[in-house]
């Protein structure tokens, strides 16, 4: 039997090869695109940097995988300095580090065991470097247009599970985080700092889930905890077929943040490491999450911003500070 998964294996092998159909020089306009799958275009935008079939396979999945994209001499420079953080070498202003929730209450070793998670490293020159490499900037503004915000920064150092499955990720949509739309111009770029598969907690990504609506999110009901603010779909479970992202280090998927995912247990010694950042069109607005789904978790980072830094602020207000210009001009965001 002829799976669907076996089916996204197959376009994501064709996705590295030059389109053999349509070249990208002779058709590359929305309608030209359009007109061969015979789809409206929705998720992406008119421009000649996609190749006809990446944009339909991101129009159908919700993802694009890109083998290759940053350079190892990168990623290195990028893991050096993660290191040089853990050692407590540099202060990077409004950095949060986060512990696994399994060691949350033990002493703090200055090593990168301690650390599960860095967020907003906006104000670290190195690592933000991430975020304005050209090779990305290509592909975001597929997704977001030229005015380019990045919103949030993310490298993620999955721990060996200590046994009670808490460097899981619950499966769950980014755009449940974010106050501000409209969700098609928000992408999120993820970059394997090393090989990652299902044995160290790959990521995990439901195809097609893009089209449908924001989920209620809440903290999932497991046994050995759960680490802060890692809600999950409520009631997770689905009809769609999920997809273990196998990738290469310097690899890179882009994905829509209504895309369902989430990343399995690491069950190797290693620190699984990626770092990521997600962008937003400028030209984006703010939202007042009042009542929506996303109440929950906009009322837990308020909590968090006053306990934290004695900081009274709204929900929106919290993304608005983080919030930096990447490329083009800053127009609403
Ligand atoms: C598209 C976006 C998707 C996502 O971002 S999903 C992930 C979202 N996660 C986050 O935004 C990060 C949340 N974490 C944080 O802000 C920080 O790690 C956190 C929880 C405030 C702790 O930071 P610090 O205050 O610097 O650390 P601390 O050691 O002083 O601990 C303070 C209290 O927090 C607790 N804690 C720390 N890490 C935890 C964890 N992983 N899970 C659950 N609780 C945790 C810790 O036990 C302590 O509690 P208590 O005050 O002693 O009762
Ligand atoms: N009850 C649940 N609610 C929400 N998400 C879940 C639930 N159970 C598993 N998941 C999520 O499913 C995703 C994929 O997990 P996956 O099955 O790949 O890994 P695993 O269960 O940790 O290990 P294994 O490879 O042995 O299955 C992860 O994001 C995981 O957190
Ligand atoms: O495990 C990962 O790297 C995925 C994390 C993730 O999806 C998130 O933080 O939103
Ligand atoms: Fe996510
Ligand atoms: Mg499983």
């Amino acid at each position: 039997m002829f799976r669907a998964t076996d089916r996204l294996k197959v376009l994501l092998h064709h996705l590295d090869r030059p389109p053999a159909a349509v070249t990208a020089s002779s058709c590359t306009s929305a309608q030209a695109v359009s007109a061969h799958y015979r789809v409206p275009l929705r998720y992406t935008l008119d421009n000649d940097h996609l190749s006809p079939e990446q944009r339909h396979f991101y129009e159908e999945n919700g993802f694009l995988l890109i083998k290759n994209l940053v350079s190892a001499e990168d990623i290195d420079r990028f893991r050096e300095e993660f290191e040089r953080i853990c050692r407590r070498e540099v202060q990077v202003p409004g950095l949060v580090v986060m512990r696994d929730v399994t060691i949350a209450k033990s002493e703090f070793v200055p090593d990168q065991r301690a650390v599960s998670k860095l967020q907003d490293f906006q104000e670290d020159p190195e690592l933000f470097r991430y975020c304005k490499l050209p090779q990305i900037l290509k592909y975001v503004e597929c997704f977001t247009g030229p005015n380019i915000m990045a919103m949030h920064t993310m490298l993620i150092n999955k721990p060996p599970d200590a046994g009670k499955k808490t460097s899981r990720h619950p499966m769950h949509q980014d755009l449940h985080y974010f106050p501000f739309r409209p969700a098609d111009r928000i992408v999120c770029a993820w970059t394997a700092m090393e090989n990652v598969d299902r044995n160290n907690g790959c990521l995990v990504v439901q195809p097609g889930t893009h089209k449908e609506t924001l989920k209620e999110h809440d903290y999932p009901e497991w046994e050995g905890g759960v680490n802060k603010m890692y809600h999950g779909i409520r009631d997770y479970r689905s009809h769609h077929p999920r997809l273990h992202l196998v990738m290469e280090k310097g690899d890179t998927v882009f994905f829509h943040p209504l895309l369902i995912h989430g990343s399995g247990m690491n069950k190797t010694q290693g620190f699984r490491k990626a770092i990521s950042c997600h962008y937003a069109s400028a030209d984006c607005y703010y939202i007042d999450v009042t009542g929506t789904t996303q109440e929950n978790i906009g009322n837990e980072i308020k909590e968090l911003a006053l306990q934290k830094y004695d900081l009274d602020i709204k929900f929106q207000e919290s993304w608005a500070l983080r919030a930096c210009l990447v490329q083009g001009e800053r127009t609403s965001l």
